[in-house]
């Protein structure tokens, strides 16, 4: 009927009636390169608020040879990722899709996506997770164990305590007989993430495809042994196998290669914060090692020792300074859709094709939303948030379904670390990293012993 309508009045298919519209406001740098090398060479997040002040909260830019449109008011996030979802997909660079797997969640929209997601919650809802707290406690005591009476890498060290956790919530306690190989083949495959996409032997994007093939052929073997007990829904892999579409072994692969990759340097970066917040703020680590004591007090020797969900539900001072954590470091400081057709936002036109970002840190950072928005202060988590201005785990379809998990983990790990452990920084040097989430600097190296 377009195409008719269009023939009738003599325009060209790709007229658009919105073409009348003015682009956002902005400039676009050099042809082709655009402004990458100002995004990428300074601070981004420097280069994010100088444009916001210039521009206000929509502006365009052009990096990595896309046209940009980046939005920085909660009403705009909310536009692009929840209300008007539908006419925004998430897009990633190719060579990212081909080494998580084509079929993963973060690709999809639609029914795929419907379905998965439902899987994926499933999963990891809070009633799902109140189950793993023992597993989550196991990996926690065993990692500051192994830290003890060290000089760590807090970073490195805390992606290693996720990927256990992650391993738990995938496969539940039993199925993991090739842990260290199945490791090993997804560090491999990790390190080439954000490599050249050039496929020659020797390169680390050829190492990595390798290692992916070694991944899917170890959770093959996994997925048909757990075919033969029977599986239930009762971890991530059960899940994505219990279900009335018969996933294949290549999308439940691809979901959990996926689900790794999503839960693994996000959450290490939060808890790599939280150690530096809290090691220099005394008071406040006194106040949250005061509330995990008493939680540990209330048990009795024996069986009881061990956490239960009510006692996470106990932990509200370590809470607030965890919400307030993803506050200020704000670690994904935004993330990427495309615009599926010329959409039309607050009088301006975003073109088919362009790439849009809501710009999370900016609104984290705003002091129309958190006063003194630079000050650490997790009391401000004692009154719920405005609406849409505070999305650590993003909003709409495609909002994070791990945040319950990462909270456990964080909670838990926090517990123990406060009530048995003293931890110092070692490095007087301050500022961000991005690896490519915001880190501190060098990875925050720490020292780590028992009490006395
Ligand atoms: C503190 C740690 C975490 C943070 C800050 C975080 C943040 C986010 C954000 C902002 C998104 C949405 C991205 C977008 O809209 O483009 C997202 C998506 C996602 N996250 Fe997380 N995440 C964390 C931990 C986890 C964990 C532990 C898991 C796994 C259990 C997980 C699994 C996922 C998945 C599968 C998606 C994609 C959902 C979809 O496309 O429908 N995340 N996360």
């Amino acid at each position: 009927f377009r195409s008719k309508l269009l023939q009738a009045l003599k325009l060209s298919p790709s007229f658009s009636p919105l073409r009348r519209l003015p682009l956002p406001p902005g400039s676009m740098g050099w042809p082709y390169i655009g402004e990458t090398f100002q995004i990428y060479s300074k601070n981004p997040i420097a280069f994010f608020s100088h444009k916001q002040k210039r521009y206000g909260p929509v502006f365009k830019t052009h990096m990595l040879g896309c046209p940009c449109v980046m939005i920085s008011s909660p009403e705009g996030a909310k536009f692009v990722l929840s209300t008007q979802a539908k006419l925004f997909k998430p897009t990633f660079p190719a060579s990212k899709e081909r080494m998580i797997g084509h079929q993963a969640i973060f690709f999809q929209q639609g029914p795929y996506h419907n379905l998965l997601r439902r899987l994926v919650l499933r999963a990891f809802s809070a009633e799902a997770i109140r189950h793993k707290v023992a597993g989550v406690e196991a990996t926690a005591v065993e990692a500051l164990r192994s830290w003890d009476g060290r000089l760590i890498n807090a970073y490195q060290e805390m992606k290693s305590y996720a990927f256990n956790v992650a391993l738990v919530s995938i496969f539940g306690r039993e199925d993991i007989f090739c842990t260290e190989e199945l490791k090993q083949s997804y560090y491999a495959l990790e390190r080439g993430y954000n490599s050249m996409p050039i496929n020659l032997p020797g390169t680390l994007f050829h190492d990595a495809m390798r290692s992916r093939r070694r991944l899917e052929r170890m959770l093959s073997e996994i997925i048909a042994s757990r075919r033969q007990r029977g599986a239930e829904a009762t971890d991530l892999l059960g899940s994505l196998m219990d279900n009335e579409k018969s996933l294949s072994d290549e999308q439940i692969s691809d979901n959990i290669i996926g689900v790794i990759f999503a839960a693994r340097d996000t959450t290490a970066s939060v808890i790599t914060w939280l150690l530096k917040y809290l090691a220099e703020d005394p008071k406040l680590l006194e106040a949250v090692t005061e509330e995990q004591e008493e939680i540990r007090r209330s048990k009795r020797e024996g069986e009881d020792e061990c956490l239960t969900w009510d006692d996470i539900r106990k932990m509200q001072l370590t809470s607030r300074v965890f919400q307030e954590t993803l506050r200020a470091a704000s670690i994904l400081s935004f993330t990427f859709r495309e615009a599926v057709e010329d959409v039309e936002y607050e009088g301006y036109r975003i073109p088919k094709g362009w790439k849009v970002m809501p710009l999370f840190r900016n609104i984290h950072h705003s002091p129309d939303f958190f006063p003194n928005p630079q000050k650490f202060d997790p009391s401000r988590f004692e009154v719920t948030p405005k609406p849409n201005t505070f999305m650590p785990f993003g909003n709409g379809v495609h909002s994070c379904p791990g945040n319950e998990l990462a909270k456990l983990e964080v909670l838990v790990l926090f517990h123990h670390l406060t009530t048995k452990y003293r931890w110092s920084l070692t490095e007087s040097k301050s500022g961000v990293q991005f690896s490519p989430f915001a880190i501190p600097m060098n990875g925050l190296p720490i020292r780590l012993s028992l009490k006395a």
